[in-house]
């Protein structure tokens, strides 16, 4: 069996010695070659390539950016190929192992893995001995000529201006700690825009709801971390199922603090009110807003746009877990 290892090097939580761990528990088991990512996208390149050469399996030690971008090489054609996929598309590509390195690891932590690299390499490897596969969908964004496949969760408005500024304070060298995204989302919400609602959804079969503040798409849940607490705006989203939304008509405090509390407590309850916005299952919807809006996606920040396009891609990927 013929297994690519991505590793970001630049990764939060990724060292070397992990990586040697994982290369010797990893090498001993499959054909392994392995490949640093050493700028932006490479990860999704390298991913590319192990499927055009047939590799088995694509394994990423690293955060959930690098794995976006693996997961979007190992679907998105290169030029000129014409990718032959049967009834179950998920088994014509390699599968994915996914080694959490990075600061939040929302994927691998949804999909059941331990937040700590050298625990979930004994995981992976087990299910590597007992073939245990998982097949998930995935979620696409398509917005002004462009498409990207997204893991966990995709965002415009509030969420997104809060990863902007984020990445703003990693870019001068801080680094991003779950205490660092809860205060500067703390600190964003009182500069947020609460007053102007500009997003509408629409859809086919969908209601069109006017006046969202902020979106919310999920493909998984939790929707993210606060340390080893999980949110779950979205609970009743899933790898087998189509994608969940859900809309803030309101950003006041008197709306904003009941939704955080419940999200933040409840495991499988839907939140309630009539200022909330919800979808759950859906393949396909849009939402419109009337002024550039944030737009994230599994939590990297892609810059403002005005209208984005949400399908689901079931039976997408086996990963292993
Ligand atoms: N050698 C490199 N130098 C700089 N950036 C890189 C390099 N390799 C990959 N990247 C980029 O780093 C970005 C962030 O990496 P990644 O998501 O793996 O870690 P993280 O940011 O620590 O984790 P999280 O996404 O959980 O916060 C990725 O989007 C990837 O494109």
């Amino acid at each position: 069996m013929r297994a690519m290892l991505l590793v970001n090097p630049k990764a939060t939580t990724t060292n070397g010695r992990t990586r040697d761990v994982l290369i010797r528990a990893f090498g001993a088991a499959v054909d392994l070659s392995v490949e640093e990512t050493r700028y932006r996208g490479h990860a999704a390149a390298l991913a590319a390539t192990a499927r055009a050469k047939g590799y088995d399996m694509v394994a990423v030690l690293g955060g959930d950016g690098t794995v976006n971008e693996a997961v979007n090489g190992l679907l998105n054609p290169v030029d000129g190929e014409e990718l032959e996929l049967g009834d179950d598309p998920s088994a014509g590509r390699p599968a994915l192992v996914v080694i959490p390195g990075g600061s939040a690891n929302v994927f691998a932590r949804a999909l059941g893995l331990p937040n700590d690299p050298v625990e979930s390499t004994g995981a992976v490897l087990e299910a590597l001995r007992e073939d245990r596969r998982k097949t998930v969908g995935l979620g696409q964004a398509l917005w002004e000529g462009q498409s990207r496949y997204f893991t966990f969760c995709t965002g415009l408005g509030y969420d997104a201006e809060v990863i902007r500024a984020v990445e703003g304070l990693r870019g001068s060298g801080r680094k991003a700690t779950p205490a660092r995204y809860v205060n500067t989302a703390l600190r964003h919400y009182l500069a947020t825009d609460k007053r102007r609602p500009s997003m509408t959804l629409t859809g086919p079969g969908i209601p069109t709801a006017r006046g969202i503040f902020m979106a919310i798409v999920s493909n998984t849940s939790p929707w993210t971390y606060v340390g080893g607490t999980p949110v779950r705006p979205t609970p009743w989203a899933g790898f087998e199922t189509g994608l969940d939304f859900l809309g803030l008509r309101r950003m006041g405090v008197t709306s904003i603090a009941p939704l955080l509390h419940h999200i933040l407590t409840e495991s499988e309850a839907l939140p309630s009110g009539r200022n909330l916005v919800q979808l759950h299952d859906e393949s396909e919807f849009t939402i419109a807003s009337e002024r550039p809006v944030a737009f994230e996606l599994d939590g990297d920040y892609l810059g403002e746009c005005e209208t984005v396009t949400f399908r689901s891609t079931p039976n997408a990927l086996q990963v292993l877990v």
